[in-house]
């Protein structure tokens, strides 16, 4: 199996120094991100609002790591394309909120980005498996969307067991991605579980130094991962 993902939630880091906070997990070496993660909040979706598209255009000017971006909106139908053409690496968005899925994952990837598809925690895997075959990613939620901090959600780890099974036999082709209450005490069961990408937001920017943040998860990461 590859090695680990990591990928830094900028929800966690200081808005008012965005570049900088990206610019401090990007450095070369073992201290460098895979992807960054970009919470996009509407106050609809989720009680909650961050960013939206005029913010990634400007980060994606200074930013060197893709950006991962997390939509937790409405109507990802309508506005999901503008961050694929904008350049985002990964545009998510939620199945609870895509009208037709499987046409936005086709959408987004003749835009030129990777398709995600996002499910809540109490949201089953099964209902989306005909749609997950069009995507590249699969982004299981190990919070309820929408803020920082959150403790882990262990009962998830069924569907990312799941969904490792359906991709290490063949009938999916996808990374299995999570996000919510990722730290070092909780990144082994995840990877033990078959997680490809840990999305980690306090337990990266929380940290003294986010570069070793980072590595230190990876390397707890590899150390347990299934495989
Ligand atoms: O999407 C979300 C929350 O809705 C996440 O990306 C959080 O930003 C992760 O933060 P931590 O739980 O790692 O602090």
């Amino acid at each position: 199996m590859a090695e680990p993902l990591i990928a830094p939630s900028i929800l966690s880091a200081d808005f008012a120094r965005l570049g900088a906070e990206i610019a401090a997990v990007a450095q070369a070496g073992t201290a460098r991100a895979d992807w960054v993660h970009v919470d996009v909040m509407d106050a609809h979706f989720v009680p909650n609002l961050t960013l939206g598209l005029p913010v990634v255009q400007s980060l994606l000017k200074v930013a060197d790591i893709p950006l991962d971006c997390h939509l937790m909106i409405e109507d990802p139908d309508r506005w999901a394309i503008g961050y694929a053409e904008a350049g985002a690496y990964n545009v998510t968005v939620h199945a609870e909120a895509a009208k037709d899925p499987v046409k936005l994952a086709k959408d987004l990837r003749a835009a030129g980005a990777k398709a995600g598809l996002s499910i809540k925690p109490g949201t089953p895997l099964e209902p989306w498996l005909d749609a997950l075959k069009h995507y590249d990613t699969l982004l299981v939620m190990s919070v309820e969307p929408g803020f920082g901090g959150q403790s882990f959600i262990a009962d998830v780890l069924e569907k990312v067991r799941t969904a490792r099974r359906l991709v290490d036999t063949g009938q999916l082709k996808l990374v299995v991605e999570i996000d919510g209450g990722i730290n070092a005490d909780t990144i082994e069961q995840a990877a033990e579980a078959g997680v490809d990408c840990f999305v980690a937001g306090s337990a990266v920017y929380g940290a003294d130094d986010p570069g070793q943040a980072v590595a230190a998860l990876r390397a707890q990461a590899a150390r347990h991962r299934a495989g």
